[in-house]
Order: structure tokens, then C-alpha cells, then sequence
């Protein structure tokens, strides 16, 4: 059992634990919390007490989240003088599930993301985005009832990695200079001036998200997953991942999918005829059709075609994008969800999609949904379904009474607006 020098544990609680593979979850978990940066404080208070209040509701007492605080971003820094204290990563570790608030990142210098740091300590390699929509929810589109994709965007490799070099550094014409004498490198337009990135995309790394996407879309009977890339430009890291997709997916999964790479090869030798029936027999016949998109095309197709497209794997960087583009249809990122997930350890940490809104800092004004449906997932997780169901009627409940804070109050006829600690009372009154 760690012993923490700074962190005070509930006294409470008993620890969760992976045996043979599966979480055993006893009725009192202790759970650390990150409460985060900006309007995290805000989202936090709310999202925590409708959590404990269907958890209280669903299970008439016999289970209750022994809630346990552990610091990152400015909160830590203030207390500690450290933004991410060894003491947060040995309870992440311990303790195996857990759920954050958003953390800041400062842009162009100082920290690296303490968000990305997280998954990349707990090798957290995929990040779990599912997108529905809720009936009621004013959006840009014109049927967002159509848009249901679940993104595993893989986390732990790309150019989130964070290996790059400033312009004008020692480090960088050192770069460069190996590029051009020893790699023969021609192409780089300004060499004087540039910062350099590297993107790693590994075989390993995109075999485990793809997995991870597959299994997930037979668990869940979803019809498709789609490969989101980027490899016609990008030939050996996101052209890559699509070939390694493709081959994990008729290497592993045999004949519950059915590929677009198997398509292909039924084209060149029979014709495009046999090709689509025998992509239609697998639907049919219940597979998983593994297909893939360019990224920039499927950035168009998911605002003219969603209902074409079901669960989505994607890199690092075009899981970022879509994960906001998708939440905007259904509503914007105020109730977007997320975790971050390492399947074979059972680590997970659960996250909202969006950042820190700072111009909403202590406001109690911002939408509380993104985090608490994380903290939906996470009962899921734990196997706390009957909590979760109640949370998410109970939210269905009081937009259909549009009783709703300022994001989605802007958009709807006669709203009432409601603050944030507000919007969790009318949720906590609905379940
Ligand atoms: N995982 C994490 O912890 C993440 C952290 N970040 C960090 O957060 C900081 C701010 O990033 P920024 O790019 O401004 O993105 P944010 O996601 O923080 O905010 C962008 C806009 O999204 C809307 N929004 C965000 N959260 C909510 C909410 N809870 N309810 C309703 N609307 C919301 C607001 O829109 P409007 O202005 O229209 O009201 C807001 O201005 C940066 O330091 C960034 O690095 C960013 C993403 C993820
Ligand atoms: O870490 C950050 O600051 C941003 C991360 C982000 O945008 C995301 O994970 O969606
Ligand atoms: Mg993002």
C-alpha cells in the first residue's frame, strides 16, 4: 500500500483492483478526484454532488464513492510548488480509476500538457469520446439525432509525444543539420528559421487502439469502424496506421469483420459487382465493416452523411479535432465526455472533452454535463449502471424542461438559464 507525504485519504473507503483482468469494485471505492484549472472548481462541485446523489438514490445507501483529492495544474502548484506531484501519479496508479477536471496548458511556451503527461504515465492509450445526441439539445445542424460515433483516438503516440525543437535553439540546427548531411533532406523550406516536430506512429501502438475500437464495436453490436487518416500524405505514420489497422482487424478479428482492404482485393479479382455483394452478405450477416476515411473528407462527411459513420479510430492529433468538430453537433463541448483507458492494466481516467473555459472562471456559470457524463462512464465502468441510467434520464429530464445553463440557453427558445450549481440541483430533483 503507498503512503502519501502531502495527500489526506478518506478513511472510508476500500481500494478498487484488477484480478485476472477484471475490476473488482467493492461498495465504498475510493476514487481520486482532480478538480483542474479555470472553471474546473465549478464543474467539479456540481458534477460531484449529482454523482453521489444518484449513486445515494440507485443503491439506498449500500454503495457509496469514497472521494479522495489529489492535485495537478495551478492547485498543485499553489500547495506544492509542483504542477504534477509524484504523490497524484502513485494514487493515480493505486487507486486505478479516477476522473479529473480540465488542467491548463500555456501555448507556444512554458509547461508541456499535465493532460497529456497523465496518459502518457499511465500509458493510458486510448481516449475514449462517445458523441449522442440528447433530445432537446439546440445544434447547429439540422439532425444531429443522427450523429451516435464513438472516437478511440489513440493517446499515447503522434505529435503529442511532445518531441520538437524551437527555432533559433542549438538543438534544432543540430536537427536539421542531421536531416540534410545525413538523410539527404532537401525539403525544408526555410531552414534557418524553423522548429522542428516529429510524430512517432508505432505498429504496436495503433494494433492496441484498433483493438480496442474492434472489440468495442462487437461488444456493443455497432455496425461499423471507420479508420480516420490522413495517409496519403502522411504515407508512413497515418498511412501506416490504416494498413495496420486493416491487417490487426483480418488478423485478429477473421470473419466477424469484413475489410475495405478484403473489398479491394474482391474488385481487382472479380469485379466491383461480387466486391459489393459480399460487403452487403457480412452486413448482413452482422459483421463489423472496418473502413477507412481521409481525414479531411471525413471532417466534411460527419456534418453531410453522420448516420454512415459509427465508431471511429483515429491518431492522436485527428482524434483532438473530431472529438470538438462531433461535440459541436450534438451541442457544443459543454456536455461532451471522455476517458482516458489503458484496457490491459484497468487504468482509467475519466475526463471532459473540453478545456478550461478561463473567461468563465468562477462564474458558477458553465455546463457541468461534460464532466458528470464522465463521471456516467465511470459508474459504467465500475458497473454502477443503475446510478448512470438514472443520471442520464434525469438529464434528458431537465433539458426537455429546458431548464439549462448559458450554452445551450443562447440558442433555445424560452430557456430558463440556470447556473451551473443550479443546473445540478434541477438534475439532483430529476433523478
Ligand atoms: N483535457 C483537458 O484538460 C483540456 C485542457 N484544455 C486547456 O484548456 C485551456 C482553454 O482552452 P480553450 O481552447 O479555450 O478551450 P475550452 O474547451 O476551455 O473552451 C473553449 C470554449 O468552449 C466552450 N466551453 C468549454 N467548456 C464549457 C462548458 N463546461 N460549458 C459550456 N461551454 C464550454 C466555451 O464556449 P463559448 O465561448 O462559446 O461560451 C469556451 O469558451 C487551454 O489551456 C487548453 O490547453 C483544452 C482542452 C482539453
Ligand atoms: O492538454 C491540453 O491542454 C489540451 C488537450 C486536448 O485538447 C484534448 O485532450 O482534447
Ligand atoms: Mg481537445
Amino acid at each position: 500500500m503507498a503512503s502519501f507525504e502531502k495527500l489526506a485519504l478518506p478513511t472510508d473507503g476500500q481500494k478498487i483492483s484488477v484480478e485476472n483482468g477484471k475490476l473488482q469494485v467493492p461498495n465504498n471505492p475510493i476514487i481520486p478526484f482532480i478538480e483542474g484549472d479555470g472553471t474546473g472548481p465549478d464543474i467539479w462541485a456540481a458534477a460531484s454532488r449529482v454523482l453521489d446523489a444518484a449513486v445515494e438514490k440507485a443503491y439506498k445507501g449500500d454503495k457509496k464513492i469514497a472521494w479522495f483529492e489529489v492535485y495537478a495544474g495551478e492547485k498543485a502548484f499553489d500547495k506544492f510548488g509542483e504542477w504534477l506531484p509524484n504523490d497524484t501519479l502513485t494514487a493515480l496508479r493505486e487507486y486505478i480509476v479516477s476522473i479529473k477536471g480540465p488542467l491548463t496548458t500555456p501555448v507556444g511556451g512554458g509547461i508541456r500538457s499535465l493532460n497529456v503527461a497523465l496518459r502518457q504515465e499511465l500509458d493510458l492509450y486510448v481516449c475514449l469520446r462517445p458523441v449522442r445526441y440528447f433530445n432537446g439539445v439546440p445544434s447547429p445542424v439540422k439532425h444531429p439525432e443522427l450523429v451516435d460515433m464513438v472516437i478511440f483516438r489513440e493517446n499515447s503516440e503522434d505529435i503529442y509525444a511532445g518531441i520538437e525543437w524551437q527555432e533559433g535553439t542549438p538543438e534544432v540546427k543540430k536537427v536539421i543539420q542531421f536531416l540534410q548531411n545525413e538523410m539527404n533532406v532537401k525539403k525544408i523550406r526555410f531552414p534557418e528559421t524553423s522548429s522542428i516536430g516529429i510524430k512517432p506512429v508505432s505498429k504496436e501502438g495503433t494494433e492496441r487502439l484498433v483493438r480496442a475500437a474492434i472489440e468495442y464495436a462487437l461488444k456493443h453490436k455497432r455496425k461499423s469502424v471507420t479508420i480516420v487518416h490522413k495517409g496519403n500524405i502522411m504515407k508512413f505514420t497515418e498511412g501506416m496506421f490504416k494498413n495496420w489497422g486493416y491487417e490487426l482487424a483480418e488478423r485478429e478479428y477473421g470473419d466477424r469483420v469484413f475489410t475495405w482492404a478484403q473489398y479491394d482485393r474482391i474488385k481487382d479479382e472479380k469485379g466491383a459487382e461480387a466486391a459489393n455483394k459480399a460487403q452487403a452478405d457480412a452486413e448482413a450477416a452482422g459483421k463489423i465493416i472496418v473502413k477507412d476515411s481521409i481525414a479531411d473528407a471525413f471532417l466534411q462527411q460527419i456534418l453531410t452523411r453522420p448516420a454512415e459513420y459509427d465508431v471511429i479510430a483515429t491518431l492522436n492529433l485527428n482524434g483532438d479535432y473530431v472529438s470538438d468538430a462531433l461535440a459541436a453537433q450534438v451541442g457544443g463541448i459543454g456536455i461532451a465526455p471522455g476517458a482516458n483507458i489503458n484496457y490491459v492494466t484497468g487504468h482509467a481516467v475519466f475526463e471532459a472533452t473540453h478545456g478550461t473555459a478561463p473567461k468563465y472562471a468562477g462564474q458558477d456559470k458553465v455546463n457541468p454535463g461534460s464532466v458528470l457524463l464522465s463521471g456516467v462512464m465511470m459508474l459504467e465502468h465500475l458497473g454502477w449502471q443503475e446510478a448512470a441510467d438514472m443520471i442520464i434520464r434525469s438529464m434528458e429530464k431537465t433539458i426537455n424542461q429546458k431548464v439549462v445553463t448559458y450554452d445551450f440557453a443562447r440558442l433555445m427558445e424560452g430557456a430558463k438559464e440556470v447556473k451551473c450549481s443550479e443546473f445540478a440541483t434541477a438534475l439532483i430533483n430529476n433523478l
